[in-house]
C-alpha cells in the first residue's frame, strides 16, 4: 500500500543526501536519482521537499512519469483523494467471458443513437470526435470497451519503454507474443475474426461482434506511440504478409502456417518488391522453376525493403513462374531455411521496423506451399492492396493526429514574449490547418471503412481501389504537413530526440516510410482518378 505524508514530512527533505519532490500530490524520493537526471542535480535540488508540479510540467510529458514511477515514487500526500485504479482486461482463452460494457450514460430522452462514453484527453480534435461526446453511426459499446481496453494496454506496458527501444532500433519480442496472446493479431486480418487458428480471444469484443471497426481501433491506438517503427515492428510483415494465405492458401497450407503466426509464435512477412521492381509489380524477376518430378519449385531472386524480413519464420512470396507481365506471376510462401539470407538494412525513419533485403538461393519450396493458382498471383496480390493501404492511411491519420495533439498541448505551457505559444495567431492557424486536414481525412476513411464493411471482397478490390489509392496519398500528405508544422510549434524540442518532443521528431523522420511503400503519392494520385474512371465508366458514367 503506497504511504501517506504531510507536506510538512516532505518539506524536511530538501537535502543532496535525502531530497523528496511532489508532482501532483505525489511524493518521488529522487535523492539517488538527482546525479542522473538529464535536466540536472542543482534543479533537482532547488525544489527539494517542495510541490514541483509546476516546474516539472512545464519541462516533461506524462511519458517521464509512467516511466520512472515505479523507482522513485514513494506515496501521496494526505490531501490527495484515493482514485479507484482502472484494472486493463487480461487475455483470455476461448471461451471468453463477456464484453465489457461502457459505463451507462446518464438516461436522458430515447434516442437511436447516444454519444459514447468520453475518452483521453479531450483536446478538441486530439481525438476521434467520437471519442469526445460527438455522435457517430460507426461504433458501439463493443467498440468503446476495445478502445479503453488497448489504451490501458499500450500506456500501461508499451509507451515507458517506447523511446529507448527506438532508440536501439529493436522491440523486446514479448509484444508480438502478447499482441498474440490478447487475441489482437487474430483481428487484424480486414477478414473477420478467424477463431480456428487460434484459442485466444480479444477480452472486450466478442469474436463474432468483430468487425473492421474493431481492426481499425487497435491499429489506431497502437499509434498513440507516434511511433512507425513500433507499429512496423508488430504488425508491419502480419498484417500484409498473412491475408493472402488466409483467403488463398489451401486449407492444408492454411493450417501449416495460420496458427503459429496468429498466436504470435511465429512471424510472417510480404515479399513482393525487388530491386528493380517496386509498384510495377508484373515485372519481378525472382524465379521459382518446377522440379522434373514436379513436386517443388526451385526458387532465385532477390527481394528488397521488406518490412519484418529479417526475423521473419515465412516469407509470402511473389516469383515468376510463367512468361513475362502479369500472367506468369504466381504467389508461394517459403519458409526460412536452406538458401534463404536476409540483411537489415539502414533506413531514414520506421527504425525498429525490420526492413530488408533477402535473398533466395536455389531455395527448394513443395509446390504445395503455393497461393492460389499457377500464374494467377497477380490476382492474389492486387486483392491485398486494398486492406494494406487501409492499414496505412489508419496509422497516417493516427501519427498526423498525434502531432496535432502533441503540438497543441504544447502550446498550451510553452510562454513566448509573454504569451503562450497558443495566444499567438499565427500559432493557431498552423493547428487550425492541421486539424481540418486531419478530420477530413478521417472522415473519409471512416466512410471507406463503412464501404468495405458492406461489400464482398471482390466488390471492395473493384470497386473501391481508386477511392483508397487516393485516400491513402491524402493522408500521407496530411501525415507530412502536421509532422512538420508540429515540428515548428516546437522549435529546437522537436528538432532533438527524445524529451518532449520525441514524437514530433520521430514522426517527422518516419513520414517517408509511409508516403513511399504502398503505392507512392505519384502512383496513388494517378490510379485514383484512372481506377475510379475505369468503375465509373461500367456504372453508366456520362461525360
Ligand atoms: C520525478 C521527477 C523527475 C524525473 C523522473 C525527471 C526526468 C527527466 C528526464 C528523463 C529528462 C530528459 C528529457 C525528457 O525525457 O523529457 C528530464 C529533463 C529535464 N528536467 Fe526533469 N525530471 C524530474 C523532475 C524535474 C523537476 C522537478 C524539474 C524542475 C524543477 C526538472 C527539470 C528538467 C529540465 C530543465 C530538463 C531538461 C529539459 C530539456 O532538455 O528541454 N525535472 N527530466
Amino acid at each position: 500500500m503506497s504511504k501517506t505524508f504531510k507536506a510538512s514530512e516532505v518539506a524536511e527533505h530538501k537535502t543532496p543526501d535525502s531530497l523528496w519532490i511532489v508532482v501532483d500530490e505525489d511524493v518521488y524520493d529522487v535523492t539517488k536519482f538527482a546525479d542522473n537526471h538529464p535536466g540536472g542535480k542543482k534543479i533537482l535540488q532547488r525544489v527539494g521537499g517542495k510541490d514541483a508540479s509546476k516546474q516539472f510540467w512545464k519541462y516533461h510529458n506524462e511519458g517521464i512519469l509512467n516511466k520512472y514511477k515505479k523507482d522513485l515514487h514513494i506515496g501521496s500526500l494526505d490531501t490527495k483523494k484515493a482514485v479507484a485504479p482502472v484494472a486493463a482486461p487480461k487475455a483470455v482463452e476461448a471461451p471468453k467471458p463477456a464484453p465489457a460494457k461502457a459505463a451507462p450514460a446518464e438516461k436522458k430522452e430515447e434516442k437511436d443513437n447516444e454519444p459514447l462514453e468520453l475518452a483521453g484527453s479531450l483536446i478538441p480534435f486530439g481525438d476521434p470526435s467520437w471519442y469526445q461526446g460527438y455522435f457517430s453511426p460507426y461504433y458501439n459499446e463493443t467498440h468503446v470497451a476495445l478502445r479503453n481496453e488497448v489504451r490501458a494496454w499500450v500506456e500501461e506496458k508499451i509507451e515507458p519503454g517506447l523511446n529507448d527501444w527506438d532508440k536501439a532500433k529493436a522491440y523486446p519480442t514479448w509484444i508480438y507474443e502478447e499482441m498474440g496472446s490478447r487475441g489482437y493479431l487474430a483481428g487484424l486480418l480486414g477478414l473477420g475474426y478467424p477463431t480456428e487458428y487460434t484459442p485466444y480471444r480479444v477480452a472486450a469484443v466478442p469474436a463474432e461482434k468483430w468487425d473492421l471497426y474493431h481492426e481499425f481501433i487497435v491499429t489506431d491506438e497502437l499509434c498513440r506511440t507516434g511511433s512507425g517503427g513500433f507499429i512496423w515492428n508488430i504488425i508491419g510483415g502480419y498484417a500484409i504478409g498473412l491475408p493472402p494465405v488466409l483467403k488463398f492458401g489451401s486449407p492444408e497450407l492454411r493450417q501449416k502456417v495460420l496458427p503459429d503466426v496468429v498466436q504470435g509464435k511465429k512471424r510472417i512477412c510480404l515479399a513482393i518488391t525487388e530491386p528493380d521492381a517496386g509498384s510495377d509489380v508484373a515485372n519481378i524477376t525472382c524465379e521459382a522453376k518446377k522440379t522434373p518430378c514436379g513436386k517443388f519449385y526451385i526458387v532465385n531472386g532477390e527481394k528488397k525493403w521488406i518490412t519484418n524480413g529479417v526475423w521473419s519464420d515465412w516469407f509470402t512470396v511473389a516469383v515468376r513462374t510463367g512468361g513475362p507481365g502479369m500472367g506468369g506471376v504466381s504467389v508461394l510462401v517459403i519458409p526460412r531455411g536452406e538458401g534463404v539470407t536476409t540483411r537489415q538494412m539502414d533506413c531514414m525513419g520506421v527504425h525498429g521496423s525490420g526492413t530488408t533485403y533477402v535473398t533466395f538461393e536455389d531455395v527448394k519450396v513443395p509446390v504445395e506451399n503455393l497461393v492460389g493458382k499457377e500464374n494467377q498471383g497477380f490476382k492474389v496480390i492486387m486483392m491485398n492492396f486494398n486492406h494494406e493501404r487501409m492499414g496505412i492511411i489508419i496509422q497516417c491519420t493516427r501519427f498526423a493526429r498525434v502531432c496535432y495533439e502533441e503540438a497543441m498541448k504544447y502550446a498550451n505551457k510553452r510562454k513566448t514574449f509573454g504569451k503562450k505559444l497558443i495566444e499567438h495567431p499565427v500559432i493557431r492557424m498552423k493547428l487550425a490547418q492541421m486539424a481540418r486536414q486531419v478530420e477530413a481525412t478521417h472522415n473519409w476513411l471512416e466512410n471507406m471503412i463503412y464501404q468495405c464493411a458492406q461489400m464482398g471482397e471482390q466488390e471492395a478490390a473493384l470497386k473501391l481501389g481508386g477511392a483508397i489509392a487516393g485516400l491513402k496519398a491524402q493522408s500521407t500528405v496530411t501525415f507530412e504537413f502536421c509532422a512538420r508544422e508540429a515540428v515548428q510549434i516546437f522549435g529546437g524540442l522537436g528538432y532533438t530526440q527524445g524529451g518532449q518532443g520525441a514524437k514530433v521528431e520521430r514522426l517527422y523522420r518516419d513520414v517517408r516510410g509511409y508516403a513511399i511503400p504502398g503505392g507512392s503519392e505519384e502512383i496513388m494520385l494517378d490510379l485514383s482518378i484512372r481506377q475510379s474512371m475505369k468503375v465509373h465508366e461500367v456504372m453508366g458514367m456520362k461525360l
